[in-house]
C-alpha cells in the first residue's frame, strides 16, 4: 500500500494530464508546460519507472486547428474534431518523447475494454507488454467512435481504470488546481486544500460542483469518483497541479503536495473490480441498517432490505446498493428488473413468487455478482 511515506518506491505509475494543464486560456497547445512534463516523465522511465501517460485535449487540439472558438455541439462534429486533434497530440508527444530517446505507443480505449472480459484482457496485455517492452503508452479515450453506451466521457475515469487494468501502485492525476478544496477554489477564495482523503463520503463527493475549468471535462467531480474506482482497485491516487515545476518528483519525494487518496489494503479480484467499475451503472437500491450490516458481513443482497428502487434498470444490469444516509455500500449484477424489484422490496423471499408470479432467485444480488466498497 503507497502512503506519501513511500511513494519513492512505486513502480509502476499512471500519469493523467487534463486539457486545463496541457493548452492556454487560448485553446492553444501550452508547450513550454507539455515539454517539462515530457522531461519528467522521461527521466522516471530512465530510473526505472514503468509509466502510462493519459491524455486529454484531442478535442482542444482539433478546435485550435479548425479555428473553432466554440466547442462542437453534435455528436459527429465532436468526434470529427477529436480525430483530427488526437493525430495533433500524438504527432507532438512522439516529436517531444523522441527528443528524450523514449519509444511511445498510441492507445485508444472505449468502456467496452473494461466491460467486456475478452477486451478487458486485451488491453491488459498490449499495456503490459508496451510497458515491458520500455515503451511509454499514451493513452485517451477513442472519442472518434465512443458514443453514449460506449463513452466513458471523461478521462479521470478512463485514467482509474486504466490503473486498475494494470494494477498500477498509483495513479496522478495533474490539473489546474492543487487537489481537492473545501470548495471550488477558482470561485472561493476560502476555499482550503485537503491534503488527504480518506472515506470518500457523499460529504466529499459534495465538494465537487458537476463543472470544470472552461476546457476541461467533469471538474473535481469526476477525479473524486476516480479516487473510487483506484482505491477499490489498490491503486493509491494523487490530484496536484500540473503547473508546479518538478511536481511528479517532488510527490515521489513524499513532499506533502496535493491531495492524496490512500487505496485500501485488499486488492479487489479482477472479475470484481470489472463488475465494480467496468460496467455502467444503471440504477440504485436503499437499503435499511439492518440490511446494511448483513451486506458488510458478506451476505446476499434481499428483497426484505430493500427501501426504495431508483431508475430503471433491466435483468443482469450493475446497480448500486445505498444506505438509507446516501452512501454507497456496494455495486452488483441486479437478479430482477427495476419495476419487479419495486414490487418486491421489503418482502420475504418465500413472498416473492407469490407477488411475482415466479421466483427465478432468492437474492435481488447474490454475493458473488457483488463487490463491497465499505
Ligand atoms: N472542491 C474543488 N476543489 C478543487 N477544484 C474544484 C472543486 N470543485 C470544482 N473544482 C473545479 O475543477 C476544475 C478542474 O477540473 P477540470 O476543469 O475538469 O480540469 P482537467 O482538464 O484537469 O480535468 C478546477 O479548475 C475547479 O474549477
Ligand atoms: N478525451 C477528451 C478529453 C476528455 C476529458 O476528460 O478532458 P479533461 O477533463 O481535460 O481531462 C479529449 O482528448 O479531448
Amino acid at each position: 500500500m503507497f502512503t506519501r511515506n513511500n511513494l519513492k518506491d512505486a513502480k509502476r505509475i499512471v500519469v493523467k494530464i487534463g486539457t486545463s494543464t496541457l493548452t492556454h486560456d487560448t485553446g492553444k497547445m501550452n508547450f513550454f508546460r507539455i515539454e517539462k512534463l515530457v522531461r519528467e516523465l522521461s527521466d522516471l522511465v530512465n530510473q526505472g519507472k514503468e509509466i502510462i501517460l493519459v491524455t486529454s485535449a484531442a478535442v482542444s487540439a482539433g478546435m485550435d486547428r479548425l479555428g473553432l472558438k466554440e466547442r462542437p455541439k453534435t455528436i459527429p462534429e465532436k468526434q470529427a474534431v477529436a480525430a483530427i486533434g488526437q493525430g495533433i497530440l500524438m504527432h507532438t508527444y512522439e516529436k517531444l518523447f523522441g527528443e528524450y530517446g523514449q519509444i511511445v505507443a498510441q492507445v485508444l480505449l472505449t468502456r467496452e475494454d473494461s466491460v467486456k472480459r475478452t477486451r478487458y484482457a486485451n488491453s491488459r496485455n498490449t499495456l503490459l507488454t508496451l510497458l515491458n517492452m520500455g515503451v511509454i503508452p499514451i493513452v485517451n479515450e477513442n472519442d472518434a467512435v465512443a458514443i453514449d453506451e460506449l463513452k466513458i466521457g471523461d478521462n479521470d475515469t478512463l485514467s482509474a481504470m486504466v490503473a486498475s487494468i494494470v494494477d498500477a501502485d498509483i495513479l496522478i492525476i495533474l490539473s489546474d488546481v492543487e487537489g481537492v478544496f473545501t470548495d471550488n477554489p477558482q470561485k472561493n477564495p476560502n476555499a482550503c486544500l485537503l491534503s488527504e482523503i480518506g472515506d470518500i463520503t457523499p460529504e466529499i463527493e459534495a465538494l465537487s460542483g458537476e463543472t470544470g475549468s472552461l476546457r476541461g471535462t467533469g471538474g473535481m467531480y469526476t477525479k473524486i469518483q476516480a479516487g473510487k474506482i483506484a482505491v477499490n482497485s489498490g491503486v493509491t491516487m494523487l490530484i496536484a497541479s500540473g503547473s508546479r515545476d518538478g511536481v511528479l518528483r517532488e510527490i515521489l519525494n513524499g513532499l506533502n503536495i496535493g491531495t492524496i487518496f490512500i487505496s485500501k489494503e485488499n486488492r479487489l479480484q479482477i472479475r470484481k473490480r470489472w463488475l465494480a467499475f467496468g460496467a455502467r451503472i444503471h440504477g440504485s437500491v436503499i437499503v435499511d441498517s439492518g440490511c446494511e450490516q448483513a451486506l458488510a458481513a458478506g451476505s446476499s443482497l434481499l428483497a426484505a432490505g430493500i427501501k426504495q428502487v431508483e431508475g430503471e434498470f433491466e435483468q443482469g444490469k450493475t446497480i448500486r446498493i445505498l444506505s438509507l444516509a446516501g452512501r454507497e455500500i456496494a455495486r452488483g449484477l441486479a437478479n430482477y428488473n427495476a419495476e419487479e424489484t419495486r414490487r418486491i422490496m421489503g418482502l420475504h423471499t418465500n413472498e416473492i413468487a407469490e407477488v411475482l408470479g415466479h421466483k427465478p432467485y432468492d437474492e435481488v444480488i447474490h454475493r458473488d455478482n457483488m463487490t463491497l466498497l465499505v
